[in-house]
């Protein structure tokens, strides 16, 4: 048989969707299962099965709602401050407290402030009782026999509060979906084993786990299972017979060993291989035994989506709900964004207001790389009708992040230091609303991104080759009009990232041609890129005779990861980086890195913020002990233009 399916369809989400839950609901799929009784004290969470109804009345008895005395209205009518009226303690007057049950023959409370006591047993009041003051009568909360929730109702913490006053303490709920996450590959490993080349840390059931319990399902991770048709088939078997819901992780598209569809067909029926979404096509809709079995991409964002789509609104369903909707926020695209037409494609982005707009920024779209949802503010849907946007372009962004903290973002869009993530870090312990959001495009795409108004500042390191000194003169030229104002953070070593031991023994930039080794280079516009340049300028060496030139990378991590993977023999990068990867570093100069502000958030919180913290020893001393860096002059203003 040939197991290999290659024909995958580009059905269109919401059919995709629509067809699977009619087909699921047709043969019971949906179906909540058994009712469970539980303790309403465990059942917060959880989802009504039946409507709960009052058994007692909360109060059961006419209770005093104040401290005070309880008395009969009559009693007390006519008294004021020109005829104040005596009463009697246990005559016509009882003593009670808030929650008392109200003697016989009373029927209201006088507050105790209100009540001048004469002796021990006369008081003297000023104004009379209105019947039923201060009482709080039988039933004012609950009443015997009314509905205190539906059913299909998922209870809130204070519902337990109504449903236990109304003298009720267990009640029917829908059993927690039971979903069956079956991690599928020979690679996987667990989590903390030693890693050997190809071995993948197995996450993805963890992060399903994680969002199953969100939605009220009870995750059942099961043991991770090769790919081996027969033992994939017998674990499927068992799976299906003790869950409610099994997704089988991986193995969803063409690869020789992808054998999801095939499994699902097998053992039951395939309604959909394919949809026209992006992260996520190659998911498997399928159902065996009248139970929902989905096939779920192997990379990690494929695997969120494709269970946040298909299987959230199953779980829901079988506890008689549709999934809550994500809040949305309008934003401001900030730069082209171009997407295949019939494909619907969910772009994670960051957010941030600057200015009047909350700007857009798109993040790393690849389905491998998990940091994209980490990142993520919010998500960008691109319709498969529509080719994408143009930068500048209003779009509705789903939130995954509150707009409080969205509103309360710096937003620092430039080059990249390691710098900016320990000021990331103690900016939030010190401002726990505040957060600081970094795009790393280069120092040149920092001034730009400034020039644009999608930033409130920019971290550049850009050398000016006429005079030795940083980033002035470009700011001069780029925001040319623009009032900013620059402010250091640190001055750092750049230098060459090599391998532990430089095997290579280069000393410097010349030795990279002479020696004709593997160069990594940063992207165009970068502060290093231009530095790397210069020096080869310096030492009259062209760009073509350094093998890998042409190679981009776009952060210094990004670089002394390719020298720690042997892939390159050099590249150019801050001496933290070489440090945090447990390489050598061969120093080249040391640079002044520089925050550019723009002088009209330099006052709100947005920029003072940083600056408080940037004062602090203790951030001072964590930058320090990166290694490689001087902070001498950080917090000073360098430089200032205005409009
Ligand atoms: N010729 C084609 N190749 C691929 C297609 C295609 O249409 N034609 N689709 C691509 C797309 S899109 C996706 S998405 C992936 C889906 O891959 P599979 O579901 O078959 O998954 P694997 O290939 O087994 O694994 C992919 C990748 O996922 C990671 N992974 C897998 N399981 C886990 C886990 N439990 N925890 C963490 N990470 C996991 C791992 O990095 C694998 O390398 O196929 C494309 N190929
Ligand atoms: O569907 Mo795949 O998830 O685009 O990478």
């Amino acid at each position: 048989m040939n197991k290999r399916d290659v024909y995958l369809e580009d059905k269109p989400l919401q059919q995709a969707l629509e067809e699977y839950l009619a087909h699921l609901a047709g043969v019971g799929g949906l179906d909540p299962g058994e009712n469970e009784i539980i303790p309403v004290e465990e059942a917060a969470g959880r989802v009504t099965a039946v409507p709960v109804f009052a058994r007692s009345s909360s109060p059961h008895y006419h209770a005093s709602a104040m401290d005070g005395v309880a008395v009969c209205a009559l009693d007390t009518f006519g008294a004021s401050e020109a005829t104040p009226k005596l009463l009697t303690m246990d005559e016509n007057a009882v003593i009670v407290d808030t929650g008392d049950p109200i003697p016989p023959g009373c029927d209201a409370v006088i507050m105790i402030e209100d009540v001048h006591f004469i002796d021990e047993k006369t008081f003297e009041i000023t104004s009379g009782a209105v019947p039923w003051q201060h009482m709080r009568e039988i039933g004012e909360d609950v009443v015997a026999t009314e509905m205190i929730v539906p059913a299909n109702h998922r209870l809130r913490s204070f519902d337990l509060g109504g449903i236990l006053a109304g003298g009720v303490t267990e009640i029917a709920v829908h059993p927690k979906p039971k979903v069956g996450l079956m991690p599928t590959g020979t690679e996987l490993v667990q989590p903390g084993a030693e890693l050997k080349p190809g071995d993948i840390i197995e996450y993805n059931t963890r992060v399903l786990g994680a969002m199953v319990a969100e939605w009220g399902g009870s995750p059942q991770r099961l043991e991770i299972t090769a790919d081996n048709y027969d033992a994939l088939k017998e674990r499927l078997q068992k799976a299906v017979e003790e869950c409610d819901i099994v997704l089988i992780n991986a193995g969803s598209s063409a690869g020789r060993e992808d054998f999801t569809a095939q499994l699902i067909a097998d053992l039951g029926r395939v309604l959909t291989h394919g949809v026209a979404i992006k992260p996520g096509k190659p998911v498997v809709l399928g159902e065996i035994q009248n139970k929902p079995v989905v096939g779920v991409p192997g990379y990690p964002v494929s695997a969120v989506l494709a269970a946040d789509l298909f299987v959230k609104p199953v779980v829901y369903a079988k506890l008689g709900a549709v999934p809550p909707q994500r809040e949305k926020s309008e934003a401001i695209v900030s730069r082209k964004i171009v997407s295949p037409m019939g494909t619907e494609e969910f772009i994670r982005v960051k957010l941030g207001k600057v200015g009047e707009k909350i700007v857009c920024t798109p993040i790393s779209r690849g389905a491998g790389v998990i940091m994209s949802m980490v990142r993520a503010d919010g998500m960008l849907r691109v319709s498969g009708l529509s080719e994408g946007y143009k930068a500048g372009q209003a779009v509705q962004v789903e939130l995954m992040r509150p707009l409080e903290e969205v509103n309360e973002t710096t937003v620092i869009i430039g080059s990249h230091d390691i710098a900016l993530d320990v000021l990331a870090n103690h900016l939030r312990k010190r401002f726990p609303s505040a957060t600081l959001s970094s795009a790393h495009v280069g120092s040149l795409g920092g001034l730009n991104a400034l020039k644009r108004g999608e930033a409130h500042c920019a971290g550049t390191h850009l050398l000016d080759e006429e005079t030795g000194d940083y980033n002035v003169s470009y700011i001069n030229r780029f925001l040319a009009g623009q009032s900013v104002v620059l402010v250091n953070l640190v001055h750092r070593e750049q230098g060459l990232i090599v391998a532990p031991g430089n095997p290579h023994q280069i000393r410097g930039v010349d030795d990279l041609a002479a020696k004709r080794l593997n160069y990594v280079n940063r992207q165009r516009g970068a502060g290093t890129r231009i530095l790397f340049d210069y020096k080869l300028k310096q030492n009259g060496i062209a760009p073509d005779v350094i093998q890998g030139y042409e190679r981009e990378e776009y952060t210094h991590m990004a670089v002394a990861a390719a020298v720690a993977s042997g892939s390159a023999d050099a590249g150019m990068g801050i001496r933290a980086a070489a440090l945090a990867l447990e390489l050598d570093f061969v120093p080249v100069v040391e640079e002044r890195y520089d925050l550019c502000i723009l002088g009209e958030y330099f006052n709100t919180p947005y920029i003072q913020r940083l600056l408080e913290v940037m004062a602090e020893p203790q951030f001072q001393q964590d930058v320090f002990s990166l290694g490689g860096y001087d902070l001498r002059d950080c917090g000073k203003i360098m430089y200032e233009s205005r409009s």
